[in-house]
């Protein structure tokens, strides 16, 4: 049985010698992203907010994104509180975003309804 995620790339082992993607990099894989995601100022990482009515809902996606984040060993920045959970992703490794960053966001998008 196939599930929606199969076909999707894993994130690779963060050691400090991941490629820094370079400004045409970022943008070609911003438009792959779901549009709610935002870009940094500096270029440096990727932002996704979502928004509920509740708390519940809040603690129910840094969960999913704790899951996530430990199955890809790749770990997003969270906050959180009534009514919002914000996601962000940088590769902490390279003071940057690298290709890691736009597969965590994929998976992502895919486990959100
Ligand atoms: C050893 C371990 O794989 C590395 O420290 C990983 C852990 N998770 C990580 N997550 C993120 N976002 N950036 C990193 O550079 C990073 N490095």
């Amino acid at each position: 049985m196939t599930t929606p995620t199969d076909s999707l790339a894993h994130c690779k082992p963060c050691n400090g010698k991941l490629p820094a993607l370079t400004q045409a990099d970022i943008k070609e894989s911003l438009a792959g992203l779901n549009e709610a995601w935002t870009l940094s100022a500096d270029s440096k990482s990727i932002t996704r907010r979502f928004e509920f009515k509740g708390f519940a809902k809040a603690v129910y996606t840094v969960n999913l994104c704790s899951w996530l984040a430990d199955r890809e060993g790749h770990h997003p920045d969270i906050a959180f509180g009534w009514g919002y959970c914000q996601v962000t992703l940088t590769t902490h490794d390279i003071d940057g975003l690298s290709e890691n960053d736009f597969i965590w966001a994929t998976r992502l998008d895919a486990l959100v309804i």
